[in-house]
Parts: C-alpha cells; sequence; structure tokens
C-alpha cells in the first residue's frame, strides 16, 4: 500500500455513516484541507492559483480525493481555478478500485459558467456529474425580475449538466433581530452550513472533502469552533494541511481564523494526530475536539 495512502488511513475517522449535528440530524463527516506557503499563504497576488504542493503531497490529495463521496469548493475557487476537483494521479493499476468523487460548489447565486472544466469533465467521462448548492427562494430578492433571472440561471446550469439544490442562507435563525441584521449583512449569499450537511447526507454523501478556498475555508473553521453538546462530533472531523517550503508574501491570499473581539472568539480547539514528510512538503494531519 501506498504511504501517502497509509497516512490517510490513519488519520481519516473510519466511515461509519451515523455522525449526527447538534439536532441529532444525519451528517458526512467532513475533513478541511489544503495546501499553504510558508508564511500561511494558499494562493498568490489577487487570488492567482498556485501550485504549492510537490508530486509527492499532491498525489497524497489525490488519495484523499478517492476516499471521500464529494469533494467542495467555493464559487471564488471555481470562478478562479477552473477545478476539475477528480482522482486522476493515482496509477492506473491501482485506479480500478477508486470511486469517483462528487464534486460540489458553493453558489448562491448560481454563477457556476457552464464551459467550466467540471462539465467538460463529466460530459468526457472523466468526473462525477457536478452539483452546485444555491440559495432558496426566501434568501433571494422578492421581486419578479429576481424570481426570473434565478429561474433563468437555474435552467441554463441544468441544461449544462449541473444538478442543483436549494438551501437557505446563513440567517441567523434563534438571534435577536440586531444580530439577525448583522448576520444577514456579513454573510451575504453565503450558504447555512448544517443546512448543506444535512442535504449531503440526504444524497448519499457520508464523506465530504473541503478543499477551499479562503472564504471556505474560514467558514468551516469558524463551525468547527461552534460551541455544541459533549455528545456531538465536531462539524469538521480532520484538518490535513500541506505546507510548501517557500514564502509567498503579503500579497498573497491567507485564510482567517476566529473573530477579533476575544482571545478564543471562533478559533476551533484542534489536536495534532501525525506529520508526515512527503518529498518537500510536510503534512500535518490533526482533529479538531
Ligand atoms: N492552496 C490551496 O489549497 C487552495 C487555494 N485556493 C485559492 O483560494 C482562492 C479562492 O478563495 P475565495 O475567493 O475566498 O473563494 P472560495 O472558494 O472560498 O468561495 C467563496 C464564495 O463561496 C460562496 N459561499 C457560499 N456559501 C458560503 C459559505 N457558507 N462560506 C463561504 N463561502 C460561501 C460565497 O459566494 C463566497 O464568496 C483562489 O485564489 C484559489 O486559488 C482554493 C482552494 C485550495
Ligand atoms: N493540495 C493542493 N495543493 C495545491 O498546491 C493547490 N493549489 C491545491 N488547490 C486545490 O486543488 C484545486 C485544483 O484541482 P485540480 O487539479 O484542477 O483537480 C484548486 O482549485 C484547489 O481547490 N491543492
Amino acid at each position: 500500500m501506498s504511504s501517502a495512502r497509509q497516512f490517510l488511513l490513519s488519520v481519516l475517522p473510519s466511515q461509519t455513516g451515523d455522525k449526527t449535528d447538534e439536532d441529532g440530524a444525519r451528517v458526512p463527516s467532513v475533513t478541511l484541507t489544503f495546501a499553504q506557503s510558508l508564511d500561511g499563504k494558499i494562493a498568490g497576488v489577487a487570488g492567482r492559483q498556485l501550485i504549492l504542493s510537490g508530486s509527492e503531497s499532491m498525489l497524497m490529495t489525490h488519495w484523499m480525493r478517492s476516499m471521500h463521496d464529494a469533494i467542495l469548493v467555493g464559487i471564488g475557487t471555481t470562478l478562479n481555478d477552473d477545478p476539475q476537483l477528480n482522482v486522476r494521479l493515482i496509477p492506473e493499476t491501482l485506479r480500478q478500485d477508486v470511486r469517483p468523487p462528487r464534486p460540489v460548489v458553493l453558489d448562491a447565486y448560481m454563477r457556476l459558467p457552464t464551459n467550466c472544466k467540471l462539465l467538460k469533465n463529466y460530459s468526457d467521462g472523466k468526473g462525477q456529474q457536478p452539483w452546485v448548492f444555491c440559495a432558496s427562494q426566501e434568501c433571494s430578492p422578492d421581486s419578479e425580475s429576481a424570481h426570473a433571472e434565478r429561474i433563468a440561471r437555474r435552467s441554463t446550469l441544468e441544461t449544462a449538466g449541473v444538478v442543483v439544490h436549494e438551501i437557505p442562507c446563513i440567517n441567523g435563525t434563534g438571534v435577536c433581530l440586531f444580530q439577525k441584521l448583522f448576520l444577514i449583512f456579513r454573510y451575504i449569499g453565503f450558504l447555512s452550513i448544517p443546512h448543506l450537511l444535512r442535504k449531503l447526507y440526504e444524497q448519499d454523501i457520508r464523506s465530504v472533502m473541503v478543499e477551499g478556498g479562503a472564504t471556505v475555508i474560514k467558514s468551516f473553521l469558524n463551525q468547527a469552533s461552534q460551541p455544541r453538546n459533549t455528545e456531538t462530533p465536531p462539524v469538521v472531523d480532520t484538518l490535513i494541511v500541506t505546507v510548501a517550503p517557500t514564502l509567498v508574501g503579503d500579497d498573497g491570499v491567507g485564510y482567517k481564523v476566529g473573530f477579533p473581539g476575544g482571545e478564543l472568539n471562533g478559533i476551533p480547539k484542534f489536536t495534532h494526530v501525525r506529520t508526515e514528510l512527503m518529498g518537500k512538503d510536510t503534512v500535518i494531519a490533526g482533529k479538531f475536539i
């Protein structure tokens, strides 16, 4: 067995399919993963895509993709990188048992371009049919033209081969009006991650690998920091970060953790599990507690 595969099997949770959220609803296990430079950047100036991972850790990422039912990115990454999110690097002889993962895009306003690689790969048989999660009607402006535009976008995407799922946006249910207005303003166009995970489980997704980008990483780290009762597992189970021995500089794109105004405000509790050298890169895996 390849050493990257062994590493992953030792750090990823076994897929029992019995994970539940705070309200007892079934949800998939979540792995958050990305590659960063020594100075904590995930992309170059103005978001330019950087190949940070060397061949060994990139192969590990493809093995990781093969061990998850779905690979999720935000629309920012899709527009910027035009990613494929499939399993290409595993040697042909070992690929027979690999089930291609489902590409999933968080895309509140259905901006996914119909000429993207995800759709091209699907039509060429090189990837699964992509799913877009968009904002449900109640999160969208309530005007006739906005309604018509939503229907038109959905129809364009579906005709191009996308499966569109509607879920609510972050709306501050259960908080006071002031906080609610703050949340709606701050997270405009952000989909509710608890609703996303439930919907994914309903669609037979038992494990999801979240690849980024910066905004999505912050959202999932924030979810991992949410207070919960002791029996409920964290929303994000595993964090696997590839650290490349390179510096990008202050103009590169980093990711943020937590919120100002409190030492541990929004910073999830994390415990180290294993570190492995893969070629030039260091791959660090840990769990949230
Ligand atoms: N080094 C690495 O491993 C990776 C680097 N990247 C880089 O990240 C950059 C893209 O990052 P971003 O622009 O921040 O885009 P992103 O991929 O994080 O997408 C963010 C967008 O997704 C939508 N969204 C809907 N619901 C959301 C939610 N609950 N939470 C967060 N976003 C939600 C919003 O429109 C939001 O603006 C690119 O430069 C790309 O190259 C992306 C993935 C991995
Ligand atoms: N593991 C890893 N290392 C890097 O150096 C990266 N830039 C990324 N980026 C992620 O992979 C997506 C591209 O995937 P495809 O090769 O097109 O399948 C990119 O959009 C990021 O999500 N990851």
